[in-house]
């Protein structure tokens, strides 16, 4: 029997995310090759000509999965009976702006979106937000709309896990798919700390290999990868001029399709959830986690060993996520 389309919402549809990430849902990417969605689309109403744009183009590529489009600058009806929300709006730094100029605009956008996800999504909507500063509009969103379960609200830290399995992927020579259970702790800026002292590489032989001893070279992994997975971001942006898109977009699928399908026995990956004091993380946080996902569920792993060395670095993300909290709960006095 065909199964009922899911709607999938998609907010700064008309951005480079949104480009991106559009296509990908409705082949098939997000939920895999047989779920049929409908994707809403919201974007403001200045992007409206090109929010139409991207829709005659969805419907111009004529995807067999795509069984309807919403493309409004309506924040009540793009949220309207939504099961998945990727929160890719929001409003950037530009020229001149303080942090808490950007923070303040960011929030009182994700306090309004929540109140709409909050009234007419659909009961049980998972919630992914991408849009900067990830960690802190998921926690206004949450603090918005409580009576979406804590657990359905995250942000996506999964770009940075890919970005260290690349980096990692590079330097042995092997391929991302043989790498597995790097984490990505914190926040989603320069302060997260991508750890691999429980990342493995399965060899040809089948046996498995921690990444350390294989790498062999504590003074790179303990430097230059840490840097250069914290600093990738603004390394596209120097490259290409504009923040990453692709990669973003494919994390994004990535996040939701482990989160609602699972994750493979054995694997973890990394999602920005609210904090229940794991890992002597501070409750309260949208603080990224190693994850394992199971019936639509996330849990945090727990019993990781955690070394002095990252215990100041999860202390440092968390203690940056605290203020950030801090001043978003300023921003909303
Ligand atoms: N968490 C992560 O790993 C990553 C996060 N990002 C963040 O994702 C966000 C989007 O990036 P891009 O697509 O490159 O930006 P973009 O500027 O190309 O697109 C953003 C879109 O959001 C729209 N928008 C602004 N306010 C809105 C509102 N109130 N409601 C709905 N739509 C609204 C804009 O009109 C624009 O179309 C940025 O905040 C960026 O920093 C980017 C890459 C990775
Ligand atoms: O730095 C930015 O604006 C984009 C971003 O979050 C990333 O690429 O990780």
């Amino acid at each position: 029997m065909a199964q009922n389309p899911v709607r999938v919402l998609v907010t700064g549809a008309a951005g480079q995310i949104g480009y991106a990430l559009v296509p990908m849902i409705a082949r098939g990417v997000l939920l895999g090759p047989n779920q049929p969605v409908i994707l809403h689309m919201l974007d403001i109403p200045p992007a409206a000509e090109s929010l139409n744009g991207v829709k005659m183009e969805l419907v111009d590529a004529a995807f067999p999965l795509l069984k309807g489009v919403v493309a409004t600058t309506d924040v009540v009806e793009a949220c309207t009976g939504v099961n998945i929300a990727i929160m890719v709006g929001g409003f950037p730094r530009k020229e001149g702006m303080e942090r808490k100029d950007v923070m303040s605009k960011n929030v009182s956008i994700y306090k309004a979106q929540a109140s709409a996800l909050e009234k007419h999504a659909a009961a049980n909507c998972k919630v992914l937000v991408v849009a900067n500063p990830a960690n802190t509009n998921a926690l206004i969103l949450k603090e918005f709309a409580p009576s979406i379960p804590e657990k359905n609200i995250s942000c996506l830290t999964r770009l940075d896990h890919n970005r260290a399995l690349g980096q990692i992927s590079e330097r042995l020579n092997v391929h991302v798919s043989e790498i597995k259970n790097v984490i990505i702790w914190g926040n989603h800026s320069s302060t997260q700390y991508p750890d691999v002292n429980h990342a493995t590489v399965k060899l040809p032989s089948g046996e498995e290999k921690s990444v350390r001893e294989l790498v062999a070279d504590d003074a790179w992994l303990n430097g230059e990868f840490i840097s250069t997975v914290q600093q990738r971001g603004a390394a596209i942006i120097k490259a290409r001029k504009f923040s990453s898109a692709l990669s973003a977009a494919s994390a994004a699928c990535d996040h939701i399709r482990d989160w609602v399908l699972g994750t493979p026995e054995g694997t973890w990956v990394s999602m920005g959830v609210y904090s229940d004091g794991s890992y002597n993380v501070p409750a309260g946080l949208i603080y990224s986690f190693p994850v394992t996902c199971q019936n639509g569920e996330w849990s945090i792993v727990q019993g990781l060993s955690v070394d002095e060395f990252s215990r100041k670095k999860l202390d440092l993300t968390a203690e940056e996520l605290t203020e950030e909290k801090a001043l978003a709960y300023s921003c909303l006095s």
